[in-house]
């Protein structure tokens, strides 16, 4: 679905990403991980297009990703930021519509009228009472699904998500990740999400991929790059990994009071 390789980006002298090569089948689900800092966002930017990589390229479909119009792109790729929806005037369901744009043509119609679609969205992410409420009348967490709502309504290939659940209690992080978790199961979307949980990364990621001073240190199955030596060495943390009673994904806990040294790297 997505490929890139030896992919870099410095701005000015200073470079973030080196060497990076990361490749997303279509269907599966990536996470990306890594302390503040090194290079996460970087990448997803690359990876959508939204930047230029310095270095390396990166191929969506088989084609460069920058040899695409920006409505091509939408019509394969959604992008989803950490607060999804800047407040605004617009009501839920017209956020929806605008998703629709890449299938509009110059007078802003579609060939098929998309009210039923923009209705079944809005009906499986609760928001049918919403649909004429305002963005900006909204909690930060019925924000989010009606950000998600959007991306739905695009019906890409391909979704990015860059830190969606940073705002959202613990209830909504969940009920965020299911929605992403269902909509990948009965449409076959492949997902990249750059996520700070470790825990949340490890029970819904098919394979993370572990940024560190903006290489690539590691990538694999959740119990593969979520080791102890890892987190230590890139986390700068001593944890303990245990099992999920559940589903034995792998769960990174700290200890309070346990950290070392000082965060004057920072
Ligand atoms: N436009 C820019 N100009 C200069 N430096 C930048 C720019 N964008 C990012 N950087 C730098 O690149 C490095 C990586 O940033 P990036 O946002 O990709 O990291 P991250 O892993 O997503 O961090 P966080 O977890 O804190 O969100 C940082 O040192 C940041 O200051």
């Amino acid at each position: 679905m997505i490929t890139a390789h030896g992919l870099g980006k410095s701005f000015g002298e200073t470079t973030v990403l080196s060497d990076v090569d990361f490749s997303a089948a279509e269907g599966e689900w990536w996470g990306i991980i890594g302390p503040n800092g090194s290079g996460k966002s970087t990448l997803l930017h690359l990876l959508s297009g939204i930047e230029k990589p310095t270095a390396g390229s990166v191929r969506l479909l088989g084609r460069e990703v920058g040899s695409y119009s920006r409505k091509e792109i939408a019509r394969m790729m959604a992008v989803l930021q950490q607060e999804g929806l800047a407040p605004s005037g617009f009501t839920v369901r017209e956020v929806l519509e605008m998703g629709r744009y890449p299938f509009q043509n110059w007078l802003g119609r579609e060939h098929e009228d998309p009210s039923e679609r923009i209705e079944a969205i809005l009906n499986r992410l609760d928001l049918t009472l919403l649909a004429d409420k305002r963005i900006d009348e909204l909690s930060g967490g019925q924000r989010q699904r009606a950000a998600l709502g959007k991306v739905m309504a695009q019906e890409p290939a391909l979704l990015l998500l860059d830190e969606p659940t940073t705002y959202l209690d613990i209830r909504y992080q969940q009920r965020f990740m299911d929605l992403v978790a269902g909509w990948r199961k009965e449409s076959g979307i492949t997902v990249i999400s750059v996520l700070h949980d470790l825990n949340l990364a490890a029970q819904y990621c098919d394979r993370l991929l572990i940024l560190h001073n903006g290489t690539a240190a590691g990538r694999g199955l959740p119990e593969e790059v979520l080791t102890e030596d890892n987190i230590r060495h890139i986390f700068q943390i001593d944890p303990a990994i245990v099992r999920h009673p559940v589903n034995g994904a792998p769960q990174v806990l700290i200890t309070a009071g346990d950290a070392r040294g000082s965060l004057k790297e920072d």
